[in-house]
């Protein structure tokens, strides 16, 4: 691979941007044709992926630059809507970059299945019965995934748990599967349909659940990186990204945004690559809230050098077989384009994008404030409502930064008098 750190890509055109990343990762000429949405998504796989198909919607497509993640460069494809994002990911990889970037780990790839039964008189009684037959249990949750073991996977182990909150006592048996470069879901499901029978055997309860919990709690990924402090701006803005980071600590309100910042690059790369956005924010957020205050999934200090330090810890249940994943021809090729062939370097590469996410959005807040950065870039998207032409929307947003007026009306007025002037000119 060559490096990713590219100084100026967001400068090419589009396709002087495909065409790089196509030499770095030996893209085909229908790779390209997939990536730049030349090749148009077949109607006949989306019918094939949801129900009561129409069409498709387009999202687009960014690459993030200069991320090293573990000693390996990578380009990082994100898929958003929303304006800034990637090059906010890309500004703040920069300042790790020379400081060595990204270092990841995963706890594992162990997801739970829950089983929920009821209408059980002796709950504690039930629990030991379980524990008692767990390797039946195994046995049988196996047996419905040959493939799954045969890759050093499976259902490993069982947790029973009491709940006597609720009206009447119930017992739930956690399923630990370890699904290795899936996210497991399907698989976990069958597994746990496929056992309550035998669970409401040896509990004499009811079984009504058999599902599994997002809560990826045995699937954390966690990454590290030193970004520069003088690349940040200075100690002063880097004192401030620390107090940034302590009101999110300590008030869910702010909490919840700083959060919803780091999903901006996690739920891109996630949706980049064909995995399901609902089951990491899911668990991304019921894990910032397990010691039962709401907080942020980063942390920030200072080392030794003065250098700010960043990390980030949650449940990162994706993989790279299973789902869309293989089925969608441009999330098969964001794998292709980061290089990633295991679930646990994609885990890996999503954790670094968030924590890059978080510092890029900090570092502005705490500097110039996020709108100066945001709507310059937003403001290419205000030119297209407003009805620009193509080759006038970069004049237009140049006058509008120029007089720091990023706002519609502005715009359409801008838009409006270039376009009433190249009439008159005729
Ligand atoms: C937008 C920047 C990067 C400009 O920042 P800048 O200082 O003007 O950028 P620069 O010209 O000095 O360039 C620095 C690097 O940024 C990248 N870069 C620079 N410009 C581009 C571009 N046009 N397209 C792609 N990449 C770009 C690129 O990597 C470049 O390196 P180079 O290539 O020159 O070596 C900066 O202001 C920034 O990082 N802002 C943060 C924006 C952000 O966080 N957006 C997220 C959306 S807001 C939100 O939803 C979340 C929030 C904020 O509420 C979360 C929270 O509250 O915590
Ligand atoms: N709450 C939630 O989050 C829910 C999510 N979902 C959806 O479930 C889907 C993900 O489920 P998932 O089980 O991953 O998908 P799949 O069932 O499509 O794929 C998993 C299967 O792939 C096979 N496989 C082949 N190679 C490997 C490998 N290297 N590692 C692991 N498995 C391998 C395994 O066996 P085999 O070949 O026998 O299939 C495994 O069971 C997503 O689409 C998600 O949206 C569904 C329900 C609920």
């Amino acid at each position: 691979m060559t490096t990713s750190r590219v100084s100026g890509f967001y400068k090419l055109s589009p396709e002087e941007r495909l065409e790089k990343v196509a030499q770095a990762r030996n893209l085909s000429e229908e790779d390209k044709q997939i990536l730049s949405g030349a090749a148009p998504f077949p109607l006949r796989t989306a019918n094939a992926m949801i129900e009561n198909v129409v069409g498709v919607m387009s999202i687009p497509l960014g690459i993030a630059t200069n991320f090293k993640i573990n000693g390996v460069d990578r380009f990082i494809p994100m898929a958003t809507e929303e304006p800034s994002v990637v090059a906010a990911a890309s500004n703040a990889a920069r300042t790790s970059y020379d400081l060595g970037g990204f270092h990841t780990s995963l706890s594992g790839s162990i997801m739970r299945g829950q089983i929920q039964v009821v209408d059980i008189t002796d709950p504690y009684g039930a629990m030991a019965r379980i524990y008692e037959n767990k390797k039946e249990i195994l046995d049988r949750c196996n047996a419905k995934d040959p493939t799954l073991v045969s890759l050093g996977g499976g259902a490993i182990d069982v947790e029973v748990h009491v709940i006597e909150r609720a009206k009447q006592p119930m017992v739930v048996l956690h399923l630990l599967v370890d699904t290795r470069d899936a996210m497991g879901a399907n698989a976990v499901n069958t597994m746990a349909e496929a056992v309550a029978p035998y669970i409401e055997e040896i509990t004499s309860g009811r079984v009504v659940l058999r599902i599994i919990s997002n809560l990826a709690d045995r699937r954390l990924v966690r990454a590290r990186a030193v970004f520069s402090t003088e690349e940040l701006g200075g100690r002063e803005v880097v004192d401030n990204i620390i107090r940034a980071y302590e009101f999110a600590e300590c008030d869910p309100y702010r909490a919840t945004t700083h959060n919803k910042g780091i999903m901006n690059g996690i739920s891109a790369v996630v949706l980049a690559t064909g995995n399901d956005t609902r089951a990491v924010e899911a668990g991304a957020h019921a894990f910032a809230s397990v010691t039962g205050r709401y907080r942020s999934l980063t942390r920030w200090e200072l080392n030794r050098e003065g250098n700010l330090v960043g990390t980030i810890e949650l449940p990162m249940a994706v993989g790279i077989v299973g789902g869309a994943t293989k089925s969608h021809p441009t999330a098969r090729l964001g794998l292709k384009v980061m290089d990633i062939t295991n679930a646990e370097d994609l885990a890996g590469a999503i954790a670094a994008v968030g924590l890059a996410q978080n510092l890029a959005a900090m570092r502005a807040l705490a500097a110039e404030g996020i709108q100066k950065g945001h709507m310059a870039l937003h403001a290419r998207n205000l030119a297209m409502m407003a009805g620009a032409q193509d080759d006038q929307i970069d004049q237009i947003v140049k006058q509008a930064i120029q007089e720091k007026d990023v706002r519609y009306d502005r715009i359409l007025e801008l838009t409006k008098q270039l376009q009433e002037g190249a009439v008159h000119g005729n």
